[in-house]
């Protein structure tokens, strides 16, 4: 366990208006005084990969000074050392009582979020009257499908009300996930057209150059679907497919995101396809005959008024040819076409979340010169061209800062997680019972040719001949 230091809250830039968003402070809601006292970050799994790779350099980026605290996650002394480590800082820091603040950062596997939870229940609760609180920070996956996710979250729930509960998905803290909001709503051009009549299908994209690297154990037991679809796919999928929020307060947007989820008709086999890349068994942790896809390509259905017959194509993997993650909504064919553009591709809206933040429309255009020819291009929007000057922060550093403002817009609620299970639970018991099985694929390669031949018969339709020229300055 490790404890952090509130030198970053003392900095008088924190507490002003320019990063403090007043439509979703506590404050506005509760009525509660404003928040000065002594902040803790406690990070559990601090050893972890998970707390290496991505907590620790976001917390760095926040803060000055880092404490640790060993123990084992169930034992009482261990947890009553931690208060008193933690109640000695506050006290250091002249903290008022009632004003500390406690965030506990679970980088912990979720087996251990229920005992973990009781003893900081029982041991490490600080007063809160004077505006102090203390929170809780979950990592996916929740649960494993969707009677764990449940126990999981009732047992949590006796323990911690909802709005000291943050399930994090770091990628609701991407630059160009939180972008959408403002793309969809804010922007008159694509209101009209964001609907079934003008769009054909949409992908919403993962891939990675790199194997399971040292986790095989932990990704074994998961799997590409549990890792990465039925949670940062799915939550960018809620952020496409939603209907307008009566507000940006939290809930309401939380609430569309429920909406869609509910909408989801049951995942047909015939439209999944799953992979395993060579060589994946050979990690000793891995076993032998293990069944566990590492590359999936799924179709969801949306049965609404705005998407019925759109495919939603999510599809993820690992040890591919490429790094990317990228929503790519291609609309349909011009009815009655003359310059006869369909035989170059379609029109295609590709938001690249990573790497290197993207939004480009691809467009038939004149060729420049004397003839009337047409040619693929695009309208493009690069943010390291168009905003030099600008600091995108990580994920982590943004979405632990919203912890400490409490605002849970960027956060998975209860009821979103048990829809997001239920979609897929049934798809992964058919997995575990073997009677779905991976195709085999190349290490470094696209995957599956299953795979793009499922995108094709869905109505994917790939563009040839289109040829980037990156912008210069
Ligand atoms: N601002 C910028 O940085 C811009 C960059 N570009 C770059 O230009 C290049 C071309 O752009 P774009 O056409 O959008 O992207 P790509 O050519 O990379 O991919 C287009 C689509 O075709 C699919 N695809 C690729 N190969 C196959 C295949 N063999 N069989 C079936 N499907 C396939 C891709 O699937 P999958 O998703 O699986 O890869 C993707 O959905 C890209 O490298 C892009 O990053 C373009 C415009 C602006
Ligand atoms: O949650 C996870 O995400 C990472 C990829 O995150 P990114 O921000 O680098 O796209 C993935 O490697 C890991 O398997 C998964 O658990």
């Amino acid at each position: 366990m490790s404890t952090v230091s509130d030198a970053f809250l003392r900095n008088d830039s924190f507490r002003s208006n320019s990063l403090r968003s007043e439509s979703f402070s506590e404050e506005k809601d509760t009525g509660t005084v404003q928040e000065v006292g002594c902040l803790s970050i406690i990070v559990l799994g601090a050893s972890g990969d998970l707390a290496k790779k991505k907590t620790f350099p976001a917390l760095f980026h926040l803060f000055k000074q880092i404490q640790y605290v060993s123990g084992s996650y169930d034992s009482e002394g261990g947890f009553q050392l931690l208060n008193k480590q933690i109640s000695e800082h506050e006290l250091s820091k002249r903290s008022e009582p009632g004003t500390s603040r406690r965030l506990f950062y679970l980088a912990l596997p979720p087996s251990v979020y229920p005992p973990v939870c009781k003893m900081i229940r029982r041991y490490c609760m600080n007063q809160s009257d004077l505006g102090g609180w203390t929170r809780i920070v979950v990592e996916k996956p929740f649960g494993k499908d969707l009677k764990t996710a449940e126990d999981l979250s009732s047992q949590l729930g006796e323990l911690f009300d909802e709005k000291e509960l943050y399930r994090i998905d770091h990628y609701l803290g991407k630059e160009l996930v939180q972008n959408l909001l403002v793309l969809r709503f804010a922007n008159r051009l694509f209101l009209p057209l964001w609907n079934r009549d003008n769009i054909d299908s949409i992908q919403i994209v993962f891939r990675e150059d790199f194997g399971t690297e040292g986790r095989g154990g932990y990704f074994d037991e998961y799997g590409i679907i549990r890792d990465i679809i039925q949670n940062h796919l799915l939550q960018v999928l809620c952020l496409v497919a939603m209907e307008k929020p009566v507000s940006l307060y939290p809930e309401h947007i939380r609430d569309e995101k429920v909406k869609v989820l509910q909408s989801v008709i049951p995942i047909k086999f015939e439209e999944v396809v799953l992979g395993q890349y060579e060589g994946y068994k050979d990690d000793a942790t891995v076993s032998d005959n293990s069944n566990t896809p590492t590359f999936a390509t799924i179709v969801l259905h949306i049965y609404n008024e705005r998407w019925e017959g759109v495919p939603f194509i999510l599809k993820a993997g690992k040890a591919l040819n490429s790094r990317k993650a990228e929503i790519r909504i291609q609309f349909k064919d011009v009815p009655g076409d003359i310059f006869e553009s369909k035989r170059q591709g379609r029109n295609e809206f590709v938001i690249r979340l990573q790497p290197s933040e993207a939004m480009y429309m691809k467009l038939t255009v004149k060729k420049p010169g004397l003839e009337m020819s047409t040619i693929q291009s695009e309208l493009d929007l690069s943010y390291g061209l168009r905003y030099q000057d600008a600091n995108i922060p990580e994920a982590y550093e943004r979405l632990i800062l919203d912890t400490i403002r409490g605002d849970q817009q960027h956060f998975v609620r209860r009821d979103e997680l048990r829809v997001a299970w239920e979609i897929f639970t049934p798809l992964l018991n058919s997995i575990e019972e073997g009677k779905l099985k991976p195709i085999m694929y190349k290490p470094g390669s696209r995957g599956p040719a299953e795979a793009d031949e499922l995108l094709a018969k869905v109505g994917y339709v790939q563009t040839h001949g289109y040829i980037w020229i990156p912008a210069t300055l």
